[in-house]
This record gives C-alpha cells, structure tokens and sequence, in this order.
C-alpha cells in the first residue's frame, strides 16, 4: 500500500503549471461518445478517474489512449451501452455517460455509480432530468436501464442545481428533438467548459454558467478538438499550501474568475493573491487570520471541494473560524485526523468550529475521501515533525502526481511503499519527526 512521508515546515517556494480540470475532463470525455470519430482531448490530467473512464470506454467498443495530456478516443466503432458494475462502481463520473450513451443508442444498462463516502449521492435528478426528455427508467436494485427510442426536449426543473444532473441532461438534450431549457441548473465553470465542447462539435447550447441552460437538439455531432479548462481545486489546493507554509508561489495556467468566492476566504485570512492574466502569485507572511465563517455552497459561492483544504489553513488561524458545509453530509471526515495532527475542531453538525493552534504536529493519517487526503497532505507540509499519510489512492483520484508538484515547490515529501510494520515514526510530539527504524 502506497504513502506519502512528508517532513513539515518547508516554505513553499517556486512555480508550477496547473493541470487539467478533472471535473471538466470526465464528462467531456464522456460526451464524446454522441460523436463519431476521433476525438482529440488535450490538457487532460494523468489520474485515477481519467484512467477508469478510459476503461468503461473500451469496454463499449472505443479505442481510448492518454498520452502527453491528450486523450485520443476513436469512437466509430462502438458496439455496446452497457456499463459493466465493476467499473461503474469505481466512480462517481461514470453516471456521466447515462445521458450520451442514451443520446446514441437509444438504451443505456448502467449501475450505481461508485464515489468518494462523502455523503449519500442520490442520482434521482439525473433520472427525473432523463425522464422529463422521454426516457422510460427502469431500476432493479443496483441496476438501471434507460430506454428512448428518440429523445424530445423539454422544460426541467431541478430541485438542487446538481452539477452532474446539469452535464448530464444537457448531453442527453444535445441530440434530443426540440427544445430543452434547464432551470436551476448549477453554474460551476465545469459545466461551461462541458457547453464549450458539445457546442464546438455542433450542439447549439447557451446560459451555461447562468441557472438557466437552453439546449436546441440537432441531429448530429462532429468529432473535434479541444482543450480542457485548468482545475481550480488544485489551484485552491496548491494556494493553501503555500499559505500553511508561509511560503511564496507563482502558478501558471490558471483561471482566477473561477475561484473568486475562495480567493476572498483566503484574503479574509491574510494570505497575499495577486493575479496577473492567467498567473497567480501567492504568499503569506506570519500566522493565517481566523475568518468569522465559510459556507460552502454551489458555484459561484465557496467551493465544497476545497472546503478540507481550507480547514487546515484555519487550524492554524489566530482565533476561531466557523466553516459551514451545505453540499456533502458526510464531508468532516478529515476532522478526526487533523485532531491527531494537533488541532482544535469541534463538529455541530453542519459546522465545523475552528480553534487555531500555534502549531501542528506530525502523525500518521489516514486519507478517506480526494480533498480530505489533499487537506492532510497540506497539513503535513505545515506540520512540525512527520507526517505520513495512508490510503493515497484516493489524492490520486484528483491530483496528477500530487508529491512531484510539490516537490518541485521544495517540499520534503516521497510516495513509498514501506509498511507500517516495516518502519516506526516518530510522530504527533514536539520532538517529533525522525524515522528511527527500518527493516
Ligand atoms: C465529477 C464532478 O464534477 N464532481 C463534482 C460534482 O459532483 P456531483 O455532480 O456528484 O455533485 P452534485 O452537485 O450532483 O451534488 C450536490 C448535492 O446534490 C445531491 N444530489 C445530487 C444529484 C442527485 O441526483 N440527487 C441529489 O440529491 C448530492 O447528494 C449532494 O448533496 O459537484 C460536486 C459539488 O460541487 C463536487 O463536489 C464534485 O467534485
Ligand atoms: C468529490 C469529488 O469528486 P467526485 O464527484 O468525482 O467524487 C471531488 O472532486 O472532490
């Protein structure tokens, strides 16, 4: 089982390129099914997810490569629309291909999708979105069939703005007959980025980005080109990591109109943006402020995603922050292991009350979810002593070789397979941060 070994107290310091949007990838990946042809995804990060979807790809019949940042998918010659339940069950993303899938074959065989435990993750509006077009669905425990011999718009109204219901309604709706209008639908960059797409291979979609989205079916989608958005969760990530470490950084390839609501939060705690085009330089001298609260919330408010993250940067805050999460009920689980680090956080349901402490200390942890596992990276680069954190699978779900970005900025910090019973750490104490044994 890999780890991440980290010895804190290391200011962050230099440049990085920030990778590709995974949110924006998957279901542009996805989409690509309703085009014929070879398609040519670049700026597509190297990750757990981008790989899963590749294999559900495959297994429908497509030939699908990532190399050097582009994915190449020839989608000619597909031969089914049933997702096998292993790999159904590896992600959230892979309910992205219901609604193209459907668009193309006129069925789709699917199962629940997998996920980070972040909360329950229904996918009624993706169903009740589907249905509105005409589909018939069919649920039999873990499986769902989708049938419509031809697709027609419609006016949906979503109970919550979901992002994934969004994206996967307005692919469904791309090749459907007439005219569909999405209403509350999510704003969150991804979803213009996924418009920008089915519109570059024909698809007539406007009002992405606003919670009103009108699709005009067409009959037909072209294969193209395109490049993904840059991914500002890692961009937030990365932002915070630098403020921990009372460091300085500059990162390239970035897009800081989608991380207004998290550049605020962050300046509210004293950290330093300046922004100059697609380039953002950050840094932080002295202990992070408290900030009187953080609700997280859909786009363009502060982003769930980066709600561990920004955790850790107020555990280190003078004073008491209040974060408040709306989105996941499940999404505190990385409070348990920053407490072993040294923190001071108490959970009242939704809330999370934030005491800050002068310091954290090294320990071994253990990553449940993506940005929880991100979060205790971050808190380990600030921590006195070392840090080693378990269950890594998941950061890889997200970040694209996570330690060599960081190592590149001057972190302490290697991936390892040593097992728990092979070394001994000395963690979690002031005296903390030596490796003193090792098989
Ligand atoms: C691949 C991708 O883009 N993932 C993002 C997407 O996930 P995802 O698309 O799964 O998130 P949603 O916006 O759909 O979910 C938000 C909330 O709505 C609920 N819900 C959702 C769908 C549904 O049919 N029924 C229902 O009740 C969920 O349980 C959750 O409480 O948006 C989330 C919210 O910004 C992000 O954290 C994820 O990183
Ligand atoms: C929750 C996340 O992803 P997913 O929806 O793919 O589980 C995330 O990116 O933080």
């Amino acid at each position: 089982m890999e780890k991440l070994v980290i010895e804190g107290g290391r200011p962050l310091a230099g440049t990085v390129r920030i990778q590709g949007a995974k949110n924006a990838a998957l279901p542009i990946l996805a989409a690509s099914v309703m085009a014929k042809g070879v398609h040519r995804i670049q700026n597509v990060p190297d990750l757990l997810d981008i790989h899963v979807m590749l294999d559900i790809l495959r297994s429908l019949g497509c030939k699908a490569e990532l190399a050097n940042g582009t994915v190449t998918i020839n989608t000619a010659l597909m031969h089914s629309s049933h997702i096998p339940e292993e790999l159904m069950g590896q992600m959230r993303s892979s309910i992205f291909l219901m609604g193209p899938l459907l668009a193309r074959f006129g069925e789709v065989r699917v199962y629940q999708p997998g996920g980070c435990a972040i909360g329950e993750r229904k996918i009624n509006l993706h169903l009740l979105g589907l249905e509105a077009l005409g589909a018939k669905v069919e649920e039999s425990g873990n499986r769902i069939v989708c049938t419509a011999s031809q697709l027609v718009g419609s006016d949906v109204f979503l109970d919550f703005p979901s992002v994934g219901a969004t994206e996967n309604i307005m692919m469904a709706a791309a090749k459907a007959e007439g005219l569909t209008t999405i209403h509350n639908a999510a704003r969150e960059p991804e979803i213009q980025d996924l418009q920008n797409y089915l519109n570059a291979m024909g698809a007539n979609i406007y009002g992405a980005g606003t919670d009103t989205i009108t699709i005009k079916g067409v009959p037909r989608l072209v294969p193209v080109t395109y490049s993904v958005i840059p991914d500002r969760i890692v961009t937030g990530t990365l932002m915070i990591a630098a403020a921990v470490t009372r460091g300085s950084i500059t990162l390239e390839n970035t897009n800081s109109s989608h991380l207004t609501s998290a550049i605020h939060a962050l300046r509210r705690a004293g950290v330093q943006i300046s922004i100059d085009g697609d380039i953002i330089h950050v840094c932080c001298h002295g202990r992070p402020k408290a900030v009187e609260r953080i609700v997280t919330s859909p786009h363009p408010a502060f982003p769930t995603d980066l709600q561990s993250q920004v955790m850790v940067l107020l555990s280190l805050a003078d004073g008491m922050s209040i974060i408040k999460e709306t989105i996941f009920e499940g999404r505190f689980k990385h409070v348990d292991e920053l407490a072993r680090m040294g923190a001071d956080i108490r959970i009242d349901q939704a809330n999370a009350y934030i005491r800050g402490v002068p310091r954290l200390y090294g320990a071994t942890v253990e990553a449940t979810d993506l940005r929880a596992g991100a979060a205790l990276v971050i808190a380990g680069l600030a921590a006195r002593g070392i840090t080693v954190v378990e269950q890594i699978h998941h950061i890889d779900r997200g970040y694209d070789r996570i330690e060599e970005i960081l190592a590149r900025l001057g972190a302490s910090i290697t991936r390892t397979d040593v097992s728990t019973s092979t070394a001994a750490w000395t963690t979690g104490s002031p005296a903390a941060g030596k490796l003193v044994s090792e098989a």
